[in-house]
């Protein structure tokens, strides 16, 4: 069953009414038999008595334990909990649509184990920092740009995509963090991105009051080593810039198994090969590309975030995101955005989490717009997609 919240800002759901007191609406504060787009922790604490428990709508586990931060709506059921299968309709659907687990990474531990940060709205926090984070990206594909921009404009970051040499020091001076990409590799943008990174990683970069950045902040980086096993002109380039020190590797199996040296055949393409994610996430550990400095995610169905010693993964998203080009570089963009604003809360989220709660938020989105429209081809996916990323919001 499904409600319309009063105030019109989003249509909720309520699979279960057996509780009391009345629940109130989180925009209008008037008694309402469901929530609207709001942190499920705090909906759950304030306005559940005592004979209820919420579970998460979108995911389906219980509030205490959600961690899609963007939570359309809460289930709310008796205090003892019904099987799961009892729970509404609509949600059993979206469970039912959930990506299988995939065998190998079983019983690793999730993003919905975690800490008290479980529950962090990243996307909200971007939008939150006091001053826009500014993302400088080098050398991404036309096919992504428009959605990266998007992206990033819908969760309150300002994209830069200044391509050009002598502008590497005033754009790196503005940049909150910075986005490498191999999508649209040259000999002449190899030079460029390297130079850039040189420039991030040495004392020399000065900012725009005038200092360097070693006595300011350092700006970290993300690498989207896109089609790495395609050409030695991409594999080549990303290894130069691992050995600087990316704050975090963002890429498919195919691309990290490329630069674990796992893979000795070429890839075909940009996409990713049916590799197995969760060998090549351990694989990234073992052998050093993931450590303490740097973070790997492993994009796939499911998404395995990898650092010296954790391996976390997120599960959820849709299908429909391989179907469009970009997807993986609008990740690695909000990604860069999501290292800023976690650097900006009181107290910061790892690069490990921090990317944990990334990858969760946008599945989350991907999942809800697809769970909203099932009908959805590939071209009113990524407009919807950028809309729900937009409209993400606390009370
Ligand atoms: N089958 C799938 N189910 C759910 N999410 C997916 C699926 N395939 C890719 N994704 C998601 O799409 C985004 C891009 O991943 P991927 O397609 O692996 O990267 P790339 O576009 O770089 O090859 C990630 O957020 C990932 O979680
Ligand atoms: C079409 C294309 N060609 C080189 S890079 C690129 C887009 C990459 O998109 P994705 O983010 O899905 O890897």
């Amino acid at each position: 069953m499904s409600f319309v919240c009063p105030t019109g800002r989003r249509s909720v759901l309520i699979c279960h009414l057996g509780f009391s007191p009345p629940l109130l609406c989180c925009h209008s504060r008037r008694p309402f038999h469901s929530f609207c787009a709001a942190p499920i922790n705090k909906v759950s604490h304030r306005f559940l008595g005592s004979r209820s428990s919420a579970f998460c709508y979108s995911c389906g586990d219980p509030a205490s334990d959600c961690v899609c931060g963007v939570s359309v709506g809460v289930s709310v059921k008796p205090l003892v909990a019904p099987a799961r299968h009892d729970l509404g309709d609509r949600a059993a659907r979206v469970r039912a649509s959930r990506k299988p687990a995939d065998t190998s990474g079983r019983n690793m531990p999730d993003a919905s184990s975690s800490d008290g940060y479980r529950n962090q709205n990243i996307l909200h926090a971007i939008r939150s920092c006091r001053r826009k984070p500014l993302i400088q990206l080098y050398s991404f594909a036309s096919p992504s740009s428009s959605l990266i921009c998007a992206s990033l404009n819908a969760v309150g970051a300002s994209p830069l995509m200044s391509a050009c040499a002598e502008e590497i020091p005033s754009a790196l001076a503005v940049s909150s963090c910075v986005v490498f990409s191999t999508a649209q590799i040259t000999p002449l943008t190899s030079d460029l991105i390297l130079k850039a990174a040189s420039l991030l990683s040495s004392s020399s970069l000065r900012g725009t009051d005038g200092s360097t950045s070693s006595e300011r902040r350092t700006i970290p980086f993300v690498l989207d080593p896109v089609g790495a096993g395609l050409s030695a002109l991409r594999l080549e380039t990303c290894r130069k810039l691992v050995q600087l020190q990316p704050a975090i590797i963002k890429g498919n199996a195919a691309e990290i198994a490329a630069l674990c040296n796992t893979r000795t055949e070429q890839q075909r393409g940009i996409d990713g090969d049916g590799s197995d994610a969760y060998t090549t996430a351990q694989r990234a550990r073992d052998v050093g590309l993931a450590n303490e400095n740097c973070v790997v995610v492993v994009t796939g169905e499911v998404d395995y975030v990898v650092d010296h010693e954790n391996i976390s993964c997120v599960r959820g998203g849709h299908a429909m995101m391989s179907s469009v080009s970009g997807t993986g570089c609008m990740l690695a963009a909000l990604l860069a955005a999501a290292i800023v604003a976690s650097s900006n809360l009181p107290t910061p989220l790892s690069t490990h989490k921090t990317a944990e709660v990334l990858c969760t938020a946008v599945s989350a989105c991907a999942q809800e717009v697809m769970n909203d429209e099932p009908t959805l081809g590939p071209e009113g996916f990524r407009a919807k997609l950028i809309d729900k990323m937009y409209h993400v919001s606390f009370i």
